[in-house]
């Protein structure tokens, strides 16, 4: 399954008219990069509005109670579709837990191993967010830290999904999925890129000059 990793409405809009993508993933990077000085409130309201599916919204506070209070002002803003987009570390495993027994969804973020993973997912998750890109920027091997994660909750048959970010190339999508991944969140410049194969083209090109220069 996919979702896209982007806060444009626009693009969110315009990339979910191809049917392919089940929610979105923000994270503050991602709306100072996009959203800039924009009010938090309106631009997370259109996202949703542009989209289907769970949208991710990232909490930015350090600790344990005033995360708590910026993830109610968020999950209040479309208390079905807002998923509460947790940090990972003891204060976020906490808030994770406490939102989880509140019917709150979490996505627990910035997970960069098996063992990170594991406890969010333990905590209650609704998703566990592993890294790609920033694994591979430290010089490991990211497949088996999702292989892992993946037999880990399906042995246990914990409930989180994992949703496999900082996707980098085309095949960073290919591989988490065959690695056990249940989202990959793509951002819309590699997700367009997934659209092209020059053969394609050609071939296109091809039936498209065959049938035009057909015997009349
Ligand atoms: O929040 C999750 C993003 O997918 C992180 O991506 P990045 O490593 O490219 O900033």
């Amino acid at each position: 399954m996919l979702f896209l990793d982007s806060s444009d409405p626009k693009e969110i809009k315009d990339i979910f008219a191809w049917g392919v993508i089940a929610g979105v993933t923000t994270n503050p990077l991602i709306l100072a990069r996009e959203a800039g000085a924009a009010d938090l409130e309106e631009r997370i309201r259109a996202v949703v509005a542009a989209s289907k599916g769970p949208v991710s919204v990232e909490l930015v506070s350090e600790t344990e109670g005033a995360m708590l209070e910026e993830a109610h002002r968020y999950h209040a803003w479309a208390p079905s579709r807002i998923v509460i987009k947790v940090p990972f570390g003891e204060a976020g495993l906490r808030v994770t837990h406490a939102l989880t027994t509140q019917g709150i969804e979490t996505n627990v973020t910035c997970t960069m191993s098996f063992n990170q993973a594991y406890l969010a997912a333990l905590a209650g998750g609704t998703y566990v967010s592993i890294f790609s890109g920033r694994v591979r920027d430290m010089g490991y091997d990211v497949r088996p830290v999702i292989a892992e994660t993946r037999a880990q909750l399906d042995r246990e048959k914990l409930g989180a999904k994992i949703i496999v970010g900082s996707i980098r190339h085309i095949l960073d999508v290919n591989e988490a999925l065959a690695h056990g991944a249940h989202v990959v969140t793509v951002p819309p410049a590699i997700l367009r890129k997934m659209l092209h194969n020059p053969k394609t083209d050609e071939t296109i090109r091809e039936f498209n000059a065959a049938w035009a220069s057909r015997a009349k």
